[in-house]
């Protein structure tokens, strides 16, 4: 039987039919992907492959191209025909492009010098001048006639020089949201990384913004502060005062702390003069309180582990006028008005942009000083889309911008992908990145953050003591069970993305020194502390560790906790750390602002410490007394009474 096609129906092919070329399409019109527009400034007819899109598709941030999506997207903004740009954007791979990830030091050396000498060739698009006579469409036309050239211009940074550049934003209307915010704000404020502050700044940004009215203002403002130890503080406070940099320091994870407190407090009845003077404690010594003295031993057998030759100085530079405290949220709402330019502020409010990385913590500097939460945070880069204006009191309203990359050097792959600036999510090769973390972290640390033993290739094999990044993925997959299902071994890409996360969190905590300062090293020698580790974990290894008191504990380097766990025959540590749930830690700050909370956690311990104490009094005879993970380790004795005596 033969069924009667009904006359309503529409098949496939007239649906595609009318959704070319149906009614309503207005002025263009479509062929396959292709599109036909007008140009309203010539009246030409154009080809593009773009579709017209809702606003916030327009905004999406571009920050890697593929080589055909690049030279379509730059056949679109010149508005030109794809084969007279074509032999012009031919990509050509240079071989020693191919591995970006990790350098040698000579190689790192000749390419930051090459770095030093092209740095003017970074700059931010200008917006082309205009005036009232030119018409938007004109005005348009500029500006992508403008943004073409410095495309090109960055391109053959990459190309012609064989530099790696961040993967800086590509989409135009991005940098117009900037253009928008510079204009309109009095004081442009880059928001940038603590851990590698430099890296997130762009100077040229800085020059543009004078270029546009010589009394706007800069300020770099250093997020994530509670992150670097005051001695690191003061070095990057020398460094940014000798090259006239204006910065201050913040911390947006703090002052929202400091706004929940204020909060409670007004809440709570009774205890209004004691809860009073803690709110008004500075914030900065508030986390300089959170870390206790003993913390502050550097860690020198530490440092002997991870083969850093000679004995680290301990100097910190005399900096004695410079401003190296972290700015509480009225410190911060003052220092915009210090800086104010000298104008009417009757007609317009002092308007502050906020321009920084996506990631680097805009949104949480925002809700801080809006003391609310008025935007909403993510851990994933990117969430800032628009260009917006929050009123934050009567004198001031802020211009948050979209989070965006500027063009600046990076020396590897491995380095962006570290810096969270390349998303670890769409990362393929993960070697050259855990490959970082790992010459960067002394192994001690790592093996206490996560509770893992890293067996590394013996010196005599052609091993350099410092871990490679397979050794600590295969360490830290096979402690949580990550294992590939085919082959039954190790999962390391899962593990890898894990491991890079947290050091993106700051939960892996390296920082950055100035450049031309001290070795990295000796910068971060005082983040590898057992208080740095997370409270759990550092239970935990008191508990392996025995009878030790809170405060003695403090002075047990992490180094020794190693050369503890090394030697521990009956592996009652690992068994500690790798017993159920034992590797769900989480720390989001290493520099916990909560350090007494953690305290009183371990305090309730300290009864049964104290008790074994009464026991041993003398330390040393605690640390070798004997306990089982020593037995038979002679070497690991010698090392921990040389510790111990130090
Ligand atoms: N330790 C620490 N972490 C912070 C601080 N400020 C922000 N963060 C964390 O950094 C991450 C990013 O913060 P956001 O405020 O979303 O960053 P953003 O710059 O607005 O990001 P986009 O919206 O993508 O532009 C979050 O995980 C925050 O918790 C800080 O002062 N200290």
């Amino acid at each position: 039987m033969v069924l009667a096609k009904s006359k309503k129906s529409v098949g496939l092919g007239n649906q595609l039919m009318k959704d070319r070329f149906g009614k309503g399409k207005g002025t263009d019109q479509r062929r396959g992907n292709a599109v036909t527009r007008i140009n309203h400034a010539t009246g030409e007819q154009y080809v593009t492959n773009d579709k017209e899109e809702a606003s916030w598709v327009k905004m999406r941030s571009v920050t890697e191209q593929g080589a055909l999506d690049e030279f379509l997207a730059t056949a679109e903004l010149a508005n030109t025909d794809f084969t007279a740009e074509k032999t012009n954007n031919v990509q050509i791979i240079h071989p020693s492009q191919q591995n970006r990830f990790l350098l040698s030091s000579t190689q790192e050396k000749a390419v930051r010098s090459k770095h030093k000498q092209l740095k003017h060739k970074l700059e931010v698009p200008r917006r082309p001048k205009w005036d009232k006579t030119t018409t938007a469409t004109e005005l348009d036309m500029l500006e992508r006639e403008a943004f073409l050239e410095w495309r090109r211009n960055l391109a053959e940074l990459d190309e012609v020089e064989d530099l790696l550049l961040t993967p800086f934003e590509r989409n135009l209307e991005v940098w117009r949201q900037l253009w928008r915010v510079v204009e309109r704000s009095d004081i442009v404020v880059q928001i940038v990384d603590a851990r590698n502050p430099l890296l997130f700044r762009s100077e040229d940004l800085e020059d543009y913004v004078t270029t546009i009215d010589l009394k706007k203002k800069n300020l770099m403002l250093i997020n994530k502060s509670d992150m670097l130890t005051e001695r690191q503080r003061k070095i990057w406070a020398k460094y940014l005062k000798e090259h006239d940099i204006e910065y201050r320091f913040f911390s947006a994870a703090l002052a929202k702390e400091e706004n929940e407190k204020s909060e409670e407090d007004s809440d709570t009845e009774g205890e209004e003069e004691e809860s009073e003077s803690e709110a008004e404690a500075p914030v900065a010594e508030t986390v300089e309180g959170s870390i206790p003295q003993a913390s502050k031993k550097v860690l020198q057998d530490l440092l002997v582990e991870s083969s850093i030759a000679g004995e680290p100085e301990t100097r910190t530079p005399e900096v004695a006028d410079v401003d190296i405290g972290i700015l509480t949220i009225d410190e911060l709402q003052e220092m915009f008005l210090t800086l104010a330019p000298a104008r009417d502020y009757s007609e317009r409010k002092l308007a502050v942009g906020l321009v920084g990385y996506p990631n680097v913590g805009k949104s949480s500097t925002i809700n801080a000083l809006c003391g609310a939460k008025k935007v909403s945070v993510s851990a994933t880069p990117g969430k800032t889309k628009h260009f917006q204006t929050i009123h934050i009191s009567d004198d001031v309203v802020l211009c948050d911008c979209p989070g965006l990359v500027f063009p600046n050097f990076a020396a590897t792959k491995a380095e962006l992908v570290c810096n969270g600036i390349l998303p670890i999510d769409q990362m393929r090769e993960y070697i050259g990145p855990v490959g970082l973390v790992a010459q960067r972290l002394p192994k001690a640390y790592l093996e206490a953050v996560y509770g893992i033993k890293i067996t590394t290739r013996p010196l005599e094999e052609g091993g350099s003591g410092v871990p490679a990044a397979h050794e600590l993925l295969d360490a830290y997959a096979r402690a949580r069970g990550f294992y590939t299902t085919g082959h039954g071994t190790s999962d390391e890409s899962r593990a890898a993305r894990l491991v890079l996360k947290d050091y993106v969190s700051g939960k892996l905590l390296y920082c950055e020194p100035p450049p031309g300062e001290e070795d990295p090293s000796d910068f971060n020698r005082e983040l590898y502390t057992l208080n740095n580790i997370p409270a759990r974990r550092r239970a935990e290894i008191l508990n392996a560790l025995g009878a030790l008191s809170v405060e003695d504990a403090d002075m047990v380097t992490l180094s020794e906790a190693s050369i503890r766990q090394k030697g521990d025959k009956s592996n009652r540590l690992d068994k500690d750390f790798f017993g159920p749930g034992g590797s769900a830690s989480h720390v989001n700050r290493p520099f916990n602002h909560k350090y007494s909370e953690q305290g009183k956690q371990l305090s309730s311990k300290k009864a049964w410490q104290l008790s074994t104490l009464e026991q041993n009094t003398d330390l040393k005879d605690i640390r070798l007394s004997g306990k089982k993970h020593y037995k038979g380790n002679t070497k690991g004795k010698k090392k921990a009474l040389r510790n111990a005596e130090d």
